[in-house]
């Protein structure tokens, strides 16, 4: 079996890093042979620092990595051709696939070559019976699949690779390790380390305010480039860059660099609570099993706050009462840009842990999605 995966990088990291995840994973455990087309490699490196932005292509952990460019050159389709997020395949890469597909017959709808729409993530209703339907080509023999991913077995579920909570468990051993190689002290006890990867919209200097302020201390780890600006602007300093550190009231606050997403990762597994945002990070913080707190990428017409509370209500379903209103109302003041109270989400710190693993032992049950992907194109 070959695989393409088109990706085209709208903005940020959420669809490269989705992309390249699914593509490593489809080469390690399902022994697929992957080809990815990137119309941004310069986006690829930050998450993946052995890319090399000014080669037409190249071979990075088992997968072919081409940089898509028009006019698209002439390539014989693969088996599976995924679109990610409706990036819209070039018209001769699409030509071509039909220029492939003899068995087709409709209206059986019966295919040589599958071809599916990889769907952004959400919690919402419609998904389950939007998932895996198919769109016929108006013209060529040809058929698109929607398939979305999502948090319930009627859905394609989320990425989650086979060894990775044993790799979580195993790093968990050594909690100092990860502080040992970012050059900061073992953090006390008592002091809450917390990862803050958002959307500059978010309210930034009140979070920063309110951990200075905190009942007890606070150590945030602060991925350069995110949302140091405003950190700077908050500590009254005009620049914020890896290596840095601020202390205020009860904060301390590193700039750390942007890292690989596998050490990411481990950034994840080692902080008490995780500030995420978009669709991986978001997904790869519920596998960390820690309190989480997500920055939904805003949309136009707020269209973004329905999807965040169709999360919310998924989420908070077995969650205590007391626990699950200060969820619901930090994740509310975090997103609309609104004072957040630190000291009443974090007073339920507890049950939120408890409640992080009971959720992502439910997530666990359901296929995930590159295993979903594949099963979806065997049956076919
Ligand atoms: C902070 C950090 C993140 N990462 C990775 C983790 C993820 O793979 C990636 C960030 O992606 P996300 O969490 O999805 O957030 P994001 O906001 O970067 O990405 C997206 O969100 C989508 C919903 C939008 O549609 C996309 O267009 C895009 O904006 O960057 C690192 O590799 N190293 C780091 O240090």
């Amino acid at each position: 079996m070959r695989w393409d995966i088109f990706c085209h990088v709208v903005d940020n990291y959420g669809d490269i890093g989705i992309c390249w995840r699914l593509a490593r994973q489809l080469v390690t455990e399902f022994d697929i042979s992957v080809r990815m087309l990137v119309d941004d490699l310069g986006a690829m490196q930050r998450i993946c620092p052995a890319i090399d932005p000014r080669l037409a292509v190249q071979n990075i952990r088992g997968v072919e990595i081409l940089h898509w460019v028009e006019p698209f050159a002439d390539l014989v389709p693969a088996d599976v051709v995924i679109e990610a997020f409706g990036c819209e395949l070039p018209p001769r890469y699409i030509a071509a696939m039909a220029a492939a597909s003899p068995r087709f017959s409709e209206p059986e709808g019966k295919t040589d070559r599958i071809w599916i729409n990889l769907e952004y993530l959400s919690a919402e209703q419609w998904v389950e019976g939007c998932h895996g339907l198919a769109s016929p080509h108006p013209s060529l023999p040809l058929i698109k699949y929607f398939f979305f991913p999502g948090f319930t077995a009627a859905t394609g579920g989320l990425l989650r690779e086979a060894e990775l909570f044993t790799l979580r468990d195993a790093s968990r051993t050594d909690p100092a390790g990860l502080w040992r190689e970012l050059g900061i002290t073992n953090p006390a006890a008592d002091e809450a380390t917390v990862s803050l990867f958002c959307y500059d919209s978010a309210p930034i200097s009140d979070l920063l305010e309110a951990w200075a302020g905190s009942i007890s201390p606070v150590r945030c780890l602060l991925p350069e480039g995110t949302a140091s600006a405003s950190a700077a602007s908050w500590a009254g300093i005009s620049r914020l860059a890896a290596g840095d550190s601020i202390q205020r009231g009860n904060l301390t606050l590193h700039v750390i660099p942007f890292m690989s997403q596998e050490n990411y990762d481990h950034l994840l597994w080692a902080c008490d609570c995780n500030f995420v945002r978009g669709e991986d990070s978001f997904v790869r913080a519920q596998w960390a099993v820690r309190p989480i707190v997500w920055q939904i990428y805003p949309q136009q017409e707020n269209v973004h706050l329905i999807k965040l509370e169709a999360f919310l209500d998924l989420y908070c379903q077995e969650l205590i009462e007391p626990a699950a209103d200060a969820v619901r109302a930090f994740h509310r003041s975090w997103n609309n840009n609104e004072q957040p109270d630190w000291n009443c989400f974090w007073k339920y710190r507890d049950v939120l842990q408890q409640h992080a693993m009971a959720w992502a032992e439910r997530l666990a049950q359901i296929p995930n999605l590159a295993s979903s992907l594949v099963n979806f194109c065997r049956n076919r």
